[in-house]
């Protein structure tokens, strides 16, 4: 990031001159699909690449542009690249670090789709992934192998919350001369820059809190120039999932108040997490800012915050735990998070439905599980919205009674 300017400045200014847009605060929305050319010969020079300028939209427009440049400078990174969604990211990402018969070593836990694209790497190029719970360095060495290409790891681990630590995992991984990848999503370069621990690439789907409103699919990453401007011209343009002009302008307009949104669902979920805990129908509470967390000492040490979602289990079987969604009154049901509106939904039926049974218990998503994405209204009214619903289980009636 630049050291000259704190984070919610960087936030709001980097990557965008009004001076250069004839004064226009609000950056331009260059909703073009090509780019016209003086002459023959300027277009010859510029897909020569010996002159700089725009061509066509897929190989960048000067609103994405804007936005790559403001996540880089936010994660502390050289370059941004921008994709239609965080599934684009992820795939032009892997695609261009693996070979067929390579290996990826992956998070004890990873989002449904993430798990659904290494199924069909294996099936289609014998790319083998497995994991790992990156718990001590000795375990981390040991699930190594020789044609390991990449490490691939979400934390805070979507939905069960776990924990991991960046800055050991990065320093093993250099050792091994193998790229570290940090799906970033639920933390947000706000709360967790795993670039300054020493990760290579960082992931966003900034669907979630980035864009912040609901409105907008998309993806980004970050890493060094020499590997991003590879996939620039390989993986994202020739698969082709780019961003389009106007999403990337909601991005810019959501990531302008991104640190004022991430304290207050921080602050609203860290009241319902102390709500949920002392509520004798549920179970377990999975909130990063748990003192009691079994990574606690990981979030202390690099996330800021302890970010807007909780998981939780509750008493009874799955059909309890869609009864539950069933019985709420505002708070939505919906996959996706880091929105104003609080969103609940059921990993095992839900975002982690194509993980198959016995994996997915390995990742600890029971059928009991529920996620809440924490929004942007009165925590007191999104508690009382889920003590209403649980006090009307039958499974948690019996428990209260007991
Ligand atoms: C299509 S399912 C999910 C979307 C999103 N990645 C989530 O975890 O909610």
């Amino acid at each position: 990031m630049n050291k000259s300017k704190r984070f919610e400045t960087s936030v709001i200014h980097a990557g965008y001159d009004s001076k250069q847009h004839l004064g226009s605060l609000s950056t331009p929305i260059f909703q073009t699909s090509t780019f016209t050319f003086d002459s023959a010969e300027q277009g010859e020079r510029r897909f020569a690449g010996e002159e700089e300028g725009y061509i066509y939209s897929r190989l960048g427009n000067p609103t994405v542009r804007a936005l790559e440049e403001k996540i880089a400078e936010l994660e502390g990174g050289e370059m941004g690249l921008a994709f239609s969604s965080g599934m684009a990211a992820v795939s032009a990402v892997l695609v261009a670090l693996t070979k067929a018969d390579d290996h990826i070593l992956c998070s004890q836990g990873l989002y449904g789709c993430t798990f659904g694209l290494l199924s069909m790497m294996k099936e289609k190029y014998n790319i083998t992934s497995d994991f790992s719970l990156m718990e001590t360095e000795e375990e981390l060495r040991n699930r190594i192998q020789p044609n390991t290409a990449c490490i691939y790891i979400e934390t805070p681990i979507n939905p069960t919350m776990r924990l991991l630590d960046l800055e050991m995992i990065s320093r093993i991984a250099k050792e091994y001369n193998i790229p570290v990848v940090v799906d970033n999503t639920f933390s947000t370069p706000y709360l967790q820059r795993p670039l300054e621990l020493g990760c290579d690439i960082v992931i966003h789907s900034a669907t979630k809190y980035i864009g912040g409103h609901g409105d907008v699919i998309a993806g980004l990453v970050v890493a060094k120039e020499e590997f991003l401007s590879e996939v620039a011209m390989t993986t994202q343009k020739d698969i082709g999932g780019v961003m389009s002009p106007f999403d990337a302008w909601l991005l810019l307009r959501g990531l302008k108040t991104l640190p004022v949104r991430m304290d207050r669902h921080s602050f609203n979920a860290e009241r319902i997490f102390k709500e949920m805990e002392k509520h004798s129908g549920i179970k377990r509470v999975y909130y990063p800012g748990d003192t009691n967390h079994p990574d606690y000492s990981i979030k202390e040490k690099q996330m800021k915050q302890g970010g807007g979602l909780i998981s939780f289990e509750i008493e009874g079987s799955k059909e309890n735990a869609q009864e539950l969604l069933n019985l709420l009154s505002f708070i939505q049901i919906a996959v996706s998070l880091g929105d104003a509106e609080s969103l609940i939904q059921h990993p095992a039926t839900m975002t982690h439905a194509v993980v198959p049974e016995e994996e997915r218990l390995k990742m600890g998503i029971t059928d009991q599980m529920i996620r809440l994405s924490v929004g942007l209204e009165a925590w007191e009214d999104i508690w009382s919205d889920l003590e209403q619903a649980l006090s009307k289980l039958p499974a948690v009636k019996e428990k209260i009674n007991n």
